[in-house]
C-alpha cells in the first residue's frame, strides 16, 4: 500500500508534512512577481489559486499566464486550483466552464496537480479524474466549510469519498467554532489516516484556533499544510518560515 505521491520529486505523504504556499494576485504582473518571490522561499509545493486571476473568466490568458507561471517556477510542483465562492472562493463560475478549464489545463501538463471540489456533480469529477489520470496529472479532491466543522463522521466520510472518487489526495477545510471541533478535524484525520486512507491526505482546520492544526497536523496524518508569504488564502495561515521552523521541532 502506497501512502505517497512524488511530484517533480518532492514525496508528499512521507516524512514531514510540505508545504504549500498558494498565489492570489489578480493581474499577471501581480502574479509573475508573486511566482518570482516564491522562488526564494523554502516551500515545497505552490498552488495558483486561479480564482483571484481577475481574466479567470477568459480560457486562453489562463492558459498563457500558466505557461508564463510555469517558467518562472521551474521544476517546483504546482497546484491549479478554481476555488469556488460556496466554497471560499473568489469567484463563481458556470459547472460547464469549471470542466472545460480544468480539462484545458490538464491538457497543457503545466501544472503538477489539479483541486476539484468534491460538491462538484459526481460525473463532472469522475471526468477530471479519468482526464488528469490520463495525462499524468495527480488530482485533489478538496472540500471546505468556512463556518463550521462537520461530525467526525462525516469529516471522515467525505474523505473516504474523495478517495472512492479516485482522488490522489482527498483534502478537506473547515471552520472550527471551538477548540472541541479542532480536536475533531484532528480526530477524523488520525482515523482516516490509521483505517482508511490508502494515500496521503490533508486536512485543516481554519482561523485562529485551528492553527495548530497546521502546525501539528502532520502527528495526525495530514501530508500537506499551507502557509503565506505575503497575502493569506484563507484564514489561520502562518508565514512560511515560522510553520518550517515548527515543523523541523515537531518531527512529525
Ligand atoms: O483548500 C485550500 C486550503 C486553504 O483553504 C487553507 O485553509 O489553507 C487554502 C486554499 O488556498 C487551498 O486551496
Amino acid at each position: 500500500m502506497t501512502r505517497s505521491i512524488t511530484v517533480r520529486g518532492v514525496t508528499i505523504g512521507e516524512g514531514t508534512p510540505k508545504i504549500c504556499v498558494p498565489m492570489v494576485g489578480r493581474t499577471l504582473t501581480e502574479i509573475l512577481e508573486e511566482a518570482n518571490r516564491l522562488k526564494t522561499i523554502d516551500l515545497d509545493v505552490v498552488e495558483w489559486r486561479a480564482d483571484f486571476f481577475e481574466h479567470v473568466d477568459d480560457r486562453e490568458k489562463v492558459i498563457d499566464a500558466l505557461y508564463q507561471i510555469r517558467t518562472v517556477l521551474k521544476e517546483t510542483p504546482l497546484i491549479f486550483t478554481f476555488r469556488s465562492a460556496k466554497e471560499g472562493g473568489e469567484k463563481e463560475i458556470s459547472p460547464e466552464y469549471y470542466l472545460q478549464l480544468n480539462k484545458a489545463i490538464i491538457e497543457t501538463g503545466q501544472a503538477d496537480i489539479i483541486d476539484i471540489e468534491l460538491f462538484s456533480d459526481e460525473s463532472l469529477v469522475k471526468s477530471l479524474v479519468e482526464w488528469a489520470h490520463a495525462n499524468n496529472i495527480f488530482v485533489i479532491i478538496s472540500n471546505h466549510d468556512f463556518e463550521k466543522t462537520p461530525s467526525k463522521e462525516e469529516i471522515i466520510a467525505r474523505l473516504k469519498k474523495a478517495q472512492e472518487l479516485g482522488g490522489d489526495l482527498p483534502k478537506i477545510a473547515v471552520m472550527p467554532q471551538s477548540q472541541a471541533d479542532v480536536l475533531t478535524l484532528l480526530d477524523a484525520t488520525n482515523i482516516m489516516y490509521t483505517q482508511y486512507a490508502n494515500r496521503p491526505i490533508i486536512t485543516i482546520s481554519m482561523g485562529s484556533r485551528g492553527v495548530i492544526s497546521r502546525l501539528a497536523g502532520g502527528a495526525f496524518g495530514s501530508a500537506l499544510t499551507f502557509g503565506s508569504a505575503g497575502r493569506e488564502s484563507a484564514p489561520g495561515q502562518i508565514a512560511v518560515s515560522e510553520l518550517r521552523r515548527v515543523l523541523k521541532l515537531l518531527k512529525n
